[in-house]
């Protein structure tokens, strides 16, 4: 019994003891991977190249529902109101344009994303906030999640895209600006308040897309 005992107690010790000396190898190895030199020079030739390409990235956040992937599908030139499903964690779209080559990335809304939010924002050109303006009852969230982006990054232009026009009880532009507090906004600021519907099925060209897109252009 007492052998059997001392004979699991050294199989356990053996066991932690291999398992610490894996563990110390995979860090060891892949924190080189991540610091070489040659990693830093990939990320570095990789920026310089969207650099010379001129890629902007374009971050499109704001609540569940208020309409990211649709302002994304309507932009890629989808027809159509189907397959806007909630996003789980990212969604992905480039245009270009002879100018530049706008880069989009939407983030979904739900609460256990918005806190990976602000880690996206270093990297962005353009922050893009969609604003269900029917959802009357959640427009205070939308505030509040807002002002904490625009604390996050004191810089970044911002484009606030008021969206669902089309659906009744949505509120209008000047009850958007106050509801979302953007008179509270430093004036050097760029902050831009458009508005969209873009729940039919072409809304490319009634929607409100147009000067949006324009916006972005010339904002890249
Ligand atoms: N009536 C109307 N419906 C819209 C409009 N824009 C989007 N929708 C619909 O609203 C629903 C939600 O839109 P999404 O684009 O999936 O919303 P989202 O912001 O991407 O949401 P998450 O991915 O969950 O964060 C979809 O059924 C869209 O078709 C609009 O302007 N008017
Ligand atoms: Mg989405």
């Amino acid at each position: 019994m007492v052998l059997l005992r001392h004979i699991s107690i050294a199989l356990t010790a053996a066991v932690a003891a291999l398992g610490s000396a894996l563990f110390i190898a995979w860090s060891y190895f892949y924190r080189r991977r991540i610091w070489s030199p040659e990693m830093d020079y990939c990320v570095f030739k990789e920026e310089q190249e969207k650099e010379q390409r001129n890629e902007k990235q374009v971050l499109v956040l704001g609540l569940d529902g208020a309409g990211k992937s649709r302002v994304l599908q309507v932009l890629n030139g989808t027809r159509g109101t189907r397959g806007c499903r909630p996003t789980r964690g990212f969604n992905f779209m480039s245009i270009s344009t002879p100018g530049c080559q706008l880069d989009f990335l939407e983030i979904g809304g739900g609460e256990d994303l918005r806190m990976y939010w602000t880690e996206y924002l270093r990297k962005t050109h353009i922050l893009v906030y969609v604003v269900d303006s029917s959802d009357r009852q959640r427009l205070p969230l939308a505030k509040e999640e807002l002002h904490r982006l625009l604390q996050a990054d004191k810089q970044l232009p911002v484009v606030v895209l008021g969206n669902k026009q089309d659906k009744p009880g949505a509120v209008s532009v000047s009850e958007l600006h106050d509801a979302l507090s953007l008179g509270t906004i430093r004036d050097e600021r760029k902050v831009f308040l458009l508005t969209a519907q873009l729940g039919s099925e072409d809304p490319s060209e009634s929607g409100g897309l147009r000067a949006f897109q324009d916006l972005l252009l010339q904002l890249a």
